[in-house]
């Protein structure tokens, strides 16, 4: 990595401001994942170690610039608290007088956390009086939300105009397993892209084929390129509008001599529940008023089998509606062949991570990544505004 980290500068006594991507599932006001929390305790408990004033911020949700009290960041305090094994002081606000008490308040090795940012406008629109404000309250900005670090926020891009700004150490894991992977893949690289759209999925999918040797396709976006080779797919996704792209990106695999490997049987259901009638077709074989739903068992066997033989694995989407258990056989296989493979494998945060965790297979992975969209992006070689602005090595 090319920026500064947080071993890079002094920290001893000063005030350090530390975005953090506490942006976890909630149910009835219950943390239901605390994993991005526990990810960011390295970085926390170095500062705490090395004798910082530690103040915490994040976002959570998507409240709009407006205070919505089941997006206060309280319960997010607790679970650290919790894990830490100390006192987090939590206010109710981000800026302002009562956080500037705060503040003043703390000594070398406390931790404050402050209100969610995004219940200020100016967050989101990396407003400079907001960055300048937050920027005030501290000596030093620690940037270690990779997974807010597509964002060009006030938090997360805007007050690394005004501080000393490096990034914190899941931070620099993110960037060093995933840069690491992509610009030095061992081979064969095998990429999996699933999921449910195409649209968002096509500038990753448009690098895979530049970059890996295999590019496994599975999920909701497969019925597109089937549609686009003249197949029926009846009810099944489709983005009418990529079909002309689709039958591109198999061409360019072919010129490029990549293996673009695509369903060959799939599931497919009359209705979308899990008391549906199902069957197992070739992928001409979809009657007009059924949906394909999931890969089917020899496309399990074939990618369970490119996954096995691989060096390095990079998967981004679920391969059929995981959620729903007649459904989730094709995305269960190819986590346990990502789970028993010897290759490196690289998991692209959201509903891939979901799957891995709900199979128990999580910790067969060897990263996980803390950012859905972050990682994407990455992958898809965009520049991450959180990260441009941290100070060069
Ligand atoms: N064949 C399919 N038909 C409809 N939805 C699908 C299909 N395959 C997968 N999905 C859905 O795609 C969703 C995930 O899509 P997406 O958001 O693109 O993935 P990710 O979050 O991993 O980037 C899941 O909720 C899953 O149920
Ligand atoms: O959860 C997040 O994104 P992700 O679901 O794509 O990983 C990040 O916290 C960013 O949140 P945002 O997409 O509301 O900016």
């Amino acid at each position: 990595m090319n920026k500064k980290s947080v071993r890079d500068v002094e920290v001893a006594g000063k005030r350090v401001f530390v975005r953090v991507d506490f942006n976890v599932p909630m149910e009835n006001g219950a943390i239901t994942d605390d994993t991005r929390i526990r990810e960011t305790l390295p970085t926390i408990k170095y500062l705490i170690e090395n004798g910082a004033k530690v103040i915490l911020a994040s976002h959570l949700g998507r409240p709009k610039g407006q205070v919505v009290e089941s997006m206060r960041l309280t319960e997010a305090g607790v679970r650290l608290s919790q894990l830490l094994g100390k006192p987090v002081v939590k206010t109710d606000e981000a800026i302002g007088d009562s956080v500037k008490a705060a503040v003043a308040a703390l000594q070398e090795g406390d931790v404050l956390l402050l209100e969610n940012v995004r219940f200020y406008e100016g967050e989101e629109k990396n407003d400079p009086e907001l960055a300048k404000a937050f920027a005030e309250l501290a000596d030093l900005f620690v940037n270690d939300a990779f997974g807010a670090a597509h964002r060009a926020h006030a938090s997360t891009e805007g007050i690394a105009h005004h501080l000393p700004a490096v990034a914190g150490l899941l931070m620099e894991k993110e960037l060093d397993v995933l840069g690491r992977a992509l610009l030095k893949p061992e081979r064969p690289f095998t990429a999996i892209v699933g999921g449910s759209k195409v649209k968002d999925k096509i500038d990753v999918i448009n690098k895979m084929i530049e970059i890996a040797d295999n590019i496994i396709i599975g999920g909701g976006l497969s019925y597109t390129f089937f549609k686009a080779q003249g197949h029926e797919i009846g009810q099944s996704l489709c983005d009418n509008s990529k079909l002309d792209l689709a039958l591109e990106f198999i061409e360019k695999a072919k010129s490029l001599g990549k293996q673009f490997l695509l369903p060959v049987d799939i599931v497919i259901t009359d209705e979308f529940s899990a008391k549906a009638n199902t069957k197992i077709v070739e992928v001409d074989g979809i009657p007009a008023d059924w949906e394909g739903i999931d890969i089917g068992p020899k496309t399990r066997e074939i990618y369970a089998n490119v996954i096995k033989d691989s060096k390095l694995v990079v998967w981004n989407g679920p391969m059929g509606v995981f959620e729903i258990e007649p459904f989730s056989h094709g995305t269960r296989a190819v986590a346990q062949a990502c789970a028993e493979t010897s290759a490196y494998t690289v998991i692209g945060g959201g509903d891939s991570a979901a799957a891995a965790e709900k199979f128990g297979l999580a910790d067969k992975m060897d990263h996980i990544s803390t950012g859905g969209g972050a990682s994407l992006e990455f992958m898809e070689g965009k520049a991450l505004p959180g990260v441009v602005a941290l100070n060069d090595k």
